[in-house]
């Protein structure tokens, strides 16, 4: 995979040009795209245009739709919000601390034989400009703001971009495929919608 001459981006603006740079090609080099997204230093005054949170879940708010080979989105947790267990629809999934910190806890996929629950196999909390990677062949996760006292903002890259995935029950390993939907694109409320993504 030959390496791209990459210059560390100053501004969420120059983030966003040289992930379209990155993603011309259909190859995708995650260590480039983890490192370069892990070396932008979040400035709130850039992204706090996208920052809307609501009161009960998590909100997702699209940033750029990366000329179609990527969407990227500030997703804003309150105290306490956390997502399902949930896949990432065979996409590539990055995700990078603009503030505050996140708990991610990745499971394996269930199998017939489940007894006992989902195995949970591993915990991270991921700081302030810190850049995670999964991929469904790595496994699913679960995603936590489980501070009582501070929000937190991360910035998401998906691609191919996705509007569906599986959501899972961690006891019995069921899952459910649900819609995920924005809760504002390019800085805009989206219309309110009754099925909202519980997710
Ligand atoms: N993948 C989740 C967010 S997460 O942090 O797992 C979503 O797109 O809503
Ligand atoms: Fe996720």
């Amino acid at each position: 995979m030959e390496q791209t001459e990459l210059v560390k981006p100053e501004t969420l603006e120059d983030l966003i040009q040289t992930l379209h740079k990155l993603f011309e090609s259909d190859s995708v080099n995650v260590e480039e795209v983890q490192s370069i997204m892990e070396s932008y230093d979040s400035k709130p005054h850039e992204w706090m245009k996208y920052a809307e949170f609501d009161q009960y879940r998590y909100t997702r708010n699209l940033v750029n739709e990366g000329n179609g080979k990527f969407n990227l989105m500030i997703l804003c947790w309150g105290e306490g919000h956390g997502s399902s267990i949930h896949d990432h629809t065979d996409s590539h999934c990055f995700l990078k601390l603009l503030q505050g910190q996140l708990k991610e806890t990745l499971f394996d996929w269930p199998d017939r034989t489940l007894q006992g629950g989902m195995l949970q196999r591993s915990q991270q909390v991921l700081l302030e400009n810190q850049c995670a990677y999964i991929n469904d062949s790595l496994g699913l996760h679960r995603v936590e703001n489980v501070s009582h006292t501070e929000t937190a903002v991360s910035l998401h890259l998906y691609s191919p971009p996705f509007q569906t995935c599986r959501t899972f029950d961690q006891r019995t390993g069921h899952h459910n495929s649900v819609k995920m939907t924005f809760w504002s694109k390019f800085g805009e409320r989206t219309p309110y919608v009754t099925s909202q993504t519980v997710f």
